[in-house]
């Protein structure tokens, strides 16, 4: 299998304080890595490093076979896609849908002005939303409608990595799931190549193929799902799993995971 992203010997400083420290992660083609751990264990720090929002004091990141320098080209920054727990951080307040739209797919050349209108339209599609949607702008939209439409424009400019943190956290439980559901779906239909941070171990168990937990700024484990789930390698990993309550299967998002140990 090829690999999307290569981490190696990561560190992080935020003045003394070492938020990252020897990080090493690969992450296949096609597939989706949940990345849990306690708060302030380093999962928001690592996500932001890798989207190049944040410089590393040590170590290298690869993105395919190219190695990401310290001012990545534009291309590069495109090619890292980050969804955040507050979709209102990547939404511009004084634009309509139709212009953040066409801002991410004229800026990054994705597709010429004619073909604008219609791109944009399959792109709200794809979120579930309807094409009106365009002359609206983010207020007019609940929060689930503006994560839906922060996704969309993610995936405008055709990510080779899209990273989510956190989200679904700062939604009602009501639309969590059908969030979530979106997810599973974008993943199957595009191939997608993720990095999905969630502190719920019931999202990580329903989107994951692989699981890696972070601890004091450090990678404890890294495992296939059902081995995560059903064999965890760390003290630190079974805490976290015995720390989820049992729920029926049918009850919400946590019910999808009954712990096993
Ligand atoms: N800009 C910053 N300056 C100083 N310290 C920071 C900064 N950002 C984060 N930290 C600290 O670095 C550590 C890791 O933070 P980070 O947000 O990466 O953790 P997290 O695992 O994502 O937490 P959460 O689940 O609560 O979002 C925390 O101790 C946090 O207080």
């Amino acid at each position: 299998m090829e690999l999307a992203l290569q981490v190696q010997s990561l560190k992080v400083q935020y003045g003394d304080f070492t938020a990252l420290d020897s990080i090493n992660l690969n992450l296949q083609k096609h597939t989706t890595l949940g990345l849990v751990g306690e708060s302030g264990s380093g999962k928001s720090t690592l996500a932001r490093v890798i989207a190049g929002l944040i410089t590393p004091d040590e170590g290298q990141i690869l993105l395919g076979d190219q190695q990401l320098k310290k001012k990545r080209s534009r291309e590069q920054y495109k090619s890292i896609q980050m969804i955040f727990q507050n979709p209102d951080a990547s939404l511009n307040p004084k634009h309509s849908i139709r212009q953040i739209l066409a801002e991410a797919l004229l800026f990054h050349r994705i597709v010429d002005r004619s073909q604008v209108e219609k791109r944009s339209r399959e792109l709200l599609a794809r979120v579930q939303l309807e094409s009106r949607a365009l002359d609206k702008y983010p207020h007019e939209f609940s929060g689930g409608q503006r994560q839906r439409i922060a996704i969309a424009r993610a995936l405008s400019v055709e990510p080779s990595l899209l990273i989510a943190d956190e989200p679904t956290s700062a939604l009602d439980v009501s639309v969590q799931r059908s969030v979530l559901d979106l997810f599973s779906s974008l993943k199957g239909e595009l191939n997608l190549t993720l990095l999905f941070i969630s502190h719920d171990l019931g999202v990580i168990h329903a989107i994951s193929d692989t699981v890696a937990v972070m601890r004091q700024g450090q990678l404890v484990e890294i495992s296939p799902k059902d081995q995560f789930f059903r064999r965890p390698e760390t003290a630190y990993s079974q805490e976290l799993l015995s720390a989820v309550p049992k729920m029926p299967k049918s009850s919400s998002l946590g019910g999808l995971y009954e712990p096993t140990i």
